[in-house]
């Protein structure tokens, strides 16, 4: 039980110095159960308990209104806002809770006063570390995030606190797209340096000729909300479009009339490169000496993202070298960026101070979204856009736990093998099992494959409220099938389950099955998820840590190669396992490594002689 709950537990995520966290799921009333046995409740966050009396005098001032559907009196839950919220989503929270806006609190301040509320909204100024959490530990119930990124929330601390954080996803993605096209169109003709030559008295018409935008091409990396709204306009401003995302739908593209091309093309073609890919460890200072000497002399960059995506000194010598003639950016490594920052006052640079976001119109609907979902989550509902999630309880998952990290785990190997530009059409997950219908729900299991697959690619975080919407934004046509196992009387709930993405190119092309899929298997051995096939191939490795796998020449003494270089550089090899289909023909190494191995060490595992490919996985 104890290696199955970690499933469910929030797993580090990357951005800088963030502890961005995985959601934990929690089953709805309605939901029928994953077996038959337990019932969950489905409020999100347990409300206080019905009192008639108001509250002891020593207890923060409370309020009594009748707050649950059950018409009981309830203590008016106190919500502090600490950064500024639109009059619009305040009126939401005032209706339903006592609402304090303390702006511009010092970290000192924020910790003493946290403790008095049961919610705390925020954007992206205030950082709501494990110190605050622990401050508000036994009121606070909720966090808002107003706004997508929530970089600034520990949410491993927020989940060990019991404390849920909901965020508004959707409600600015309109803004950074506008905002973005705002940096490309002034950045082309020179409006912010021209501003302000003009305004310290010079005239210099001949300094500030531009450059057009028509007829250019724009490559947007990162083909999601924001992305695909940067593209429509560019469009109409009569600019070719294309765009890189490993894991964009090609047909999603194509409706907007936007051409897929790999990470190299789209920056090698591109007069204009605006970026809109999350930061996590894939996409960490991707653009950096090695991206920049790839593109054309001259390019221009936007940046409406987050700072940490490029290497910030690699772009000031690209701006020096001329190789990159302009950079626009609203996001930066460190907010603020230092007064002495070479890339702040670069001449060929026009900065914002992360305003992508802030539009009015933005700005009310942020804040309507964030305090619909405090209210929500505060009144024990469901929250859409929950980031974290109370975890199901223990005895809801003691049977089906090991399956549900089983099923995240084959979700995240997969994804991690997807290349190219064709994105991910469809994916099948199949069960085998003795059980029917009635006794084994699959969504739990669905949504913690969709959770393996969203997840390591993209900003948002999937639990079960959340997992099939997710799933049908992102365009993955997810089915599942049950395959009958012969074995009735078999007491585990599942025999195996695959997870196929269809038609895709893979980075590893000994995963793909005759078939043309992605596939891989997995069983739960002992209590343990076990990856028992990748592609055409039989192998059995416990997925703990992370993976190796490696296709050669079926011929002696491979295992012995592999394993001399991993031990040489220290690399504990937790398990391993060889997969063939025929002696002497091909053949599949699977390794299970404690340590990541650094890229000379794979490096020399890839010049073997007779090993033909290989790839690195996380889990
Ligand atoms: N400046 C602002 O005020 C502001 C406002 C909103 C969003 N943002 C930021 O903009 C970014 C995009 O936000 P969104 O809402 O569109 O997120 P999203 O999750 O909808 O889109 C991100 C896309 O990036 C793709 N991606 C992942 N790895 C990639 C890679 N290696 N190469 C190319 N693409 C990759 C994903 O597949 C996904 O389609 C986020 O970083 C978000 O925090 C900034
Ligand atoms: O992640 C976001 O939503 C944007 O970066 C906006 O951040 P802000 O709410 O601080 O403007």
């Amino acid at each position: 039980m104890a290696a199955a709950s970690r499933a469910l537990l929030p797993t580090p995520r990357a951005a800088a110095g963030a502890s961005l966290a995985g959601a934990r799921a929690r089953l709805p009333a309605s939901a029928s159960l994953p077996f038959r046995a337990h019932r969950v409740r489905c409020a999100v966050v347990s409300s206080p308990a019905p009192v008639a009396a108001p509250p002891p005098s020593s207890a923060p001032a409370r309020r009594i209104s009748p707050a649950g559907s059950d018409g009981a009196l309830r203590p008016k839950p106190a919500v502090l806002v600490a950064e500024k919220l639109s009059e619009a989503g305040l009126a939401v929270l005032r209706e339903f809770a006592d609402v304090e806006c303390a702006y511009g609190m010092s970290p000192a301040e924020l910790l003493a006063k946290v403790a008095q509320f049961d919610a705390l909204i925020v954007r992206s100024g205030t950082k709501v570390t494990r110190e605050v959490l622990e401050a508000g530990r036994g009121r606070l119930r909720v966090v808002g995030r107003a706004g997508v990124g929530i970089d600034n929330v520990d949410l491993q601390a927020a989940t060990e606190a019991g404390c849920l954080v909901v965020n508004a996803p959707t409600a600015n993605t309109v803004a950074a797209a506008e905002h973005g096209i705002a940096l490309l169109a002034s950045m082309a003709r020179n409006v912010s340096q021209a501003d302000a030559a003009l305004k310290a008295g010079k005239w210099q018409r001949t300094k500030y000729v531009g450059v057009s935008l028509v007829g250019k091409t724009l490559a947007i990396m990162g083909f999601g909300k924001v992305g695909s709204e940067v593209a429509r306009r560019a469009k109409g401003l009569g600019m070719h479009v294309i765009a890189h995302d490993p894991y964009a739908p090609a047909d999603r593209a194509r409706a907007i009339g936007v051409e897929l091309v790999s990470f190299d093309e789209a920056i090698a073609r591109a007069d204009f490169i605006s970026l809109h890919m999350p930061l996590i460890p894939t996409t960490n200072k991707i653009f950096n000496d090695e991206s920049f000497a790839k593109m054309k002399t001259g390019v221009r960059i936007i940046n409406v993202a987050r700072g940490g995506v490029i290497d910030e000194d690699a772009l000031v010598r690209a701006l020096d070298s001329g190789k990159v003639a302009q950079a626009a950016l609203d996001v930066f490594t460190v907010e603020p960026p230092p007064k002495d920052s070479k890339l702040v006052l670069h001449e060929n640079v026009t900065v914002t101070p992360h305003l992508g976001a802030s539009t009015v119109e933005a700005q009310e609907g942020v804040a309507i979204e964030i305090a619909e979902a405090v209210v929500g989550a505060l009144r024990g509902e469901l929250a859409a856009t929950a980031v974290n999630a109370p975890m199901v309880p223990a005895e809801v998952l003691s049977e089906l736990a090991p399956y549900v990290s089983l099923a995240e785990k084959l979700g995240r190997l997969a994804v991690q093998l997807v290349a190219g530009e064709t994105g991910i059409k469809g994916v099948k997950v199949v069960y085998t099992t003795a059980r029917g219908p009635d006794d084994l729900d699959t969504r739990l299991l669905r949504a913690m494959v969709t959770k393996g697959l969203v997840e390591p690619v993209s900003s948002t975080f999937v639990n079960l409220v959340n997992a099939d919407y997710t799933a049908k934004q992102r365009g993955l046509r997810i089915t599942e099938e049950r395959v009958a196992h012969d074995s009735p009387a078999a007491e585990a709930p599942l025999e195996s389950v695959q997870v196929r993405l269809s038609q895709v190119q893979s980075r590893f092309a000994g995963a793909i099955s005759d078939g043309g899929d992605i596939v891989l298997e997995g069983r739960v051995k002992y209590g343990v998820p076990h990856l028992t096939l990748v592609g055409p191939y039989e192998v059995d490795v416990s997925l703990e840590g992370n993976l190796i796998l490696c296709r050669q020449i079926d011929q002696p003494g491979m295992i012995g190669k592999v394993g001399n270089i991993l031990g040489q550089r220290n690399v504990n090899i937790s398990f391993m396992s060889v997969g063939r289909t025929f002696r002497g023909k091909q053949a599949i190494m699977a390794i299970g490594v404690d340590e990541e191995p650094d890229k000379e060490t794979l490096e020399k595992i890839g010049g073997i002689p007779a090993v033909e490919e290989f790839v690195f996985l996380e889990l």
